[in-house]
């Protein structure tokens, strides 16, 4: 319903009249029906309206909008909006016109007879429009520069916002370089009142946002960041028989609440989506590798809760902070979310403490559960020291692995997890506060216990590495006392070309710049406005990378080694096997990918890797043994062979076909050689996902479970 503009009436008051709080409780009530203001809301609106610069710190979630969106009602002239996603500008705007509230975005999305329009009102005498929302990357065209001098010239230009500050400082989770060009805004509108608004926590990112907008004497506000309705608790994987199955009960234990769960890979989302359907949770996995019109089913699917839980992949690259910004835009929609997993440790505690944040925006009590496992925490730090060596020496010092330490020691301490969360943000918490809000203050025993079982199973894993595990309970953790679990100069296993959304180098807005907006879109158009513009995205990195793209680097080699090692080495714990040795077995299956789908292509190798890891989970002991004894012949002679790093070869035949002329150890040389003249060998057939799915599926229906599943899966698939 609209409102009359009834309390901007005060706009011709003196800007101490407009700063009084009841004035500004009186708009608050007005447009938006909330009682009062929240935390430092009123603070922050108050310095703005007088004029003074602000930095202002609110977890998500904490209303840092109402912050830009009164002044705008209380002043005359025009807030200008900084924010990075045409989706979020679009959200707000919405929103806002439904309460009756003259508010815009400019983007290069819209049709020229919008833009126009929004342009003329601006050009106007009296220009109606109170809110304008743009992307940093307009700010920086010279066009648009001037129109704001313009403005700022006839004394309409009341306040900048700069929303979601943190992608100014190449030490925030989510750094936009276009946002830096923002600088210049200070440069030409000298005496505007700038309000830099953020989540993120981290004191660097403080001062380097204050820095680069060049504030002057900003009014620094900082709400806490506790949030007390979510409760927190670690599981270990290493100590757990079965993730997979541990994830299921837990859920299940809690009845049908609402859940997202964070993965690394596609492929894990995929299998544990599967995993979770196939026991009776309804879930689906959600990762930018599903086509568009099966993203937008799901995601609708969850909102309007028919699906329970949620599988997704975290924001890694660029692409990913599109995905990540979906679900900021759905948080809106979705305040209900009871428990928040990560099922592989999360690159920093900036970003768990923003994702584990979407549980209970409702404040009622929440859940936020983190997996960690000694394998996932190598395997990321074999990522970010990549990224870390991608990066040219003259960039940031930002040192993504000495963020990931934050988070390994809320893991790998004993202490409570909460405080450990607020400490990373520079802010104080008395340990009693928590009120056993945490596992380690519910159960310090058994957390005790945990950490102590992980320290000797870590150590007999990884028998070559240190392990020490900090038992400090006041959380005075320094470097030297957590844990190492292996070597840090061992090499790490695994490339984030596995990751799922490590596109790197995107400009996001430019990739969302393409289709048409409409006025009011709903969540469905906008995810469909967001996956075309993934498509779009994909299309054109694909024209630039494709065969870049379609080369199977050593990294990923690497990396498919240690997904086999991995599930390899659980396989064969389970089975009781012993006469295999895990390492040689998954060299042996990945080269037999490699050989079988080098030529084809990466996406023919990765569903080919994909197939045997899902082999390995379902094969018994005897297929196991059949396919591995080809590998064993290979080993027979005695004494160590040198490897050749050639894989084996397809032979092609007189008559056109190819055998594989698989690698022996030449006695004399006692090099592992390729010869064609070895016999071709049959290897057992290695299940397409399809049929590895119609597998399950019949093997679902034998075990006589209800005759919905099956039909469920086929619909996943
Ligand atoms: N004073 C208030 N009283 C009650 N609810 C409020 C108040 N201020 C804001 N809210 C509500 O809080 C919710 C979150 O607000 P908002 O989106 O501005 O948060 P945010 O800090 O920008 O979060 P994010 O970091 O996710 O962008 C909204 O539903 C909003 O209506
Ligand atoms: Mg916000």
């Amino acid at each position: 319903m609209k409102k009359s503009p009834l309390p901007v009436q005060n706009v011709n008051r003196s800007d101490k009249n407009v700063a009084g709080k009841e004035a500004l409780v009186k708009l608050l009530r007005w447009h938006f029906g909330h009682g009062d203001f929240r935390g430092k809301q009123l603070e922050a609106i108050q310095a703005v309206v007088s004029g003074r610069d602000c930095f202002c710190l609110m977890p998500t979630g904490g209303g840092k909008s109402i912050c830009y969106q009164i002044p705008a009602l209380a002043k005359p002239g025009i807030v200008l909006v900084v924010s990075p996603l045409i989706a979020l500008m679009e959200n707000q705007v919405m929103a806002l016109k439904e309460k009756g509230i003259a508010a815009e975005y400019l983007s290069s999305t819209q049709a020229t007879h919008v833009r126009n329009k929004i342009h003329e009102d601006l050009d106007s005498g009296k220009p109606s429009v109170r809110l304008l929302y743009v992307t940093p990357e307009l700010i920086a065209t010279k066009g648009f520069m001037l129109k704001l001098r313009k403005l700022h010239d006839r004394g309409l230009l009341n306040l900048i916002a700069i929303d979601e500050a943190h992608c100014i400082s190449s030490w925030g989770h989510d750094f936009r370089p276009s946002y830096r060009q923002l600088s210049t805004l200070r440069d030409s509108l000298t005496d505007v009142p700038v309000l830099a608004l953020t989540a993120t926590a981290a004191p660097k990112v403080q001062k380097d946002v204050i820095d680069s907008l060049s504030l002057r004497n900003p009014l620094v506000l900082k709400s806490s960041f506790n949030r007390p309705n979510i409760f927190y608790e670690v599981r270990y994987k290493d100590l757990i028989d079965n993730a997979y199955t541990d994830l299921c009960n837990m859920l299940k234990s809690c009845g049908k609440i609402c859940a997202i769960i964070y993965c690394l890979e596609r492929t894990t989302c995929d299998d544990l989506s599967l995993h979770l359907t196939s026991t009776g949770i309804s879930s689906a996995a959600y990762h930018a590798g599903l086509n568009s019109h099966l993203r937008s089913t799901v995601l609708d699917d969850w909102l309007s809760s028919k699906k329970q839980v949620i599988v997704a992949t975290v924001a890694f690259g660029s692409w990913g902070h599109v995905i990540n910004a979906l679900m900021v835009f759905l948080q809106n929609d979705k305040k209900d979310v009871r428990m928040v997993c990560h099922f592989n440790v999360p690159k920093s505690m900036e970003s768990f403490y923003q994702e584990s944040g979407r549980a209970g925006r409702d404040q009622l009590p929440s859940r936020s559960v983190l997996y960690y496992g000694v394998d996932d925490r190598k395997k990321m730090e074999f990522l970010l020291r990549n990224s870390e060596n991608k990066k040219s020496p003259s960039s940031s010092s930002k040192k993504p692995t000495s963020d990931f330490e934050q988070i390994v020691r809320y893991c790998e301490g004993s202490g409570c997890r909460r405080k450990k969360i607020l400490e990373s943000f520079g802010e104080e918490f008395p340990v009693q506060q928590c009120k056993k809000t945490c596992d380690a203050c519910k159960h310090p025993n058994q957390v005790a216990r945990s950490l102590e079982e992980l320290t000797t199973t870590a150590s007999r894993r990884h028998n070559s590495s240190r392990v020490f595990i900090t038992s400090s309970s006041d959380n005075k953790t320094n470097e030297g006392q957590y844990s190492e679990f292996w070597n840090r100069n061992e090499d790490g296993s695994n490339s984030d070309e596995e990751i799922s959304d490590s596109d790197d180098g995107a400009d996001v807005v430019k990739s969302l710049a393409g289709p048409k907006l409409s006025r009011k879109l709903g969540v469905d158009e906008k995810l469909v406005l967001l996956e075309r513009a993934e498509e779009k995205y994909n299309e054109s990195n694909k024209q630039v990378k494709k065969s870049e793209k379609n080369a199977i680097s050593e990294t990923l080699r690497e990396s498919s080694k240690q997904r086999l090692l991995n599930e390899l080495t659980k396989v064969l714990q389970l089975l009781g096997v012993k006469e295999i040795d895990s390492q040689n077995a998954s060299e042996f299956l990945e080269s037999e990918c490699y050989r079988k789908y080098s030529k084809a292509g990466k996406s023919f190798y990765y569903s080919q890797i994909a197939s045997t890891v899902r082999w390995l989970g379902t094969a018994s002991r005897d297929e196991l043994m059949t396919r591995l004894s080809s590998m064993a012949r290979e080993e027979e002679p005695s004494g160590e062979p040198i490897l050749v790093t050639e894989p084996s070869q397809n032979i092609e035949q007189e008559d056109g076909t190819t055998y594989t002329a698989e690698p022996h150890v030449d006695e004399t040389t006692q090099q592992l050689v390729i010869s064609p003249s070895c016999s071709p060998i049959r290897l057992p057939e290695i299940p397409s996902f399809s049929e590895f799915v119609n597998r399950r599926k019949m093997k679902h229906s034998t075990e006589g479970s209800d005759g919905k599943k099956p039909s469920k899966i086929m619909k996943l698939k």
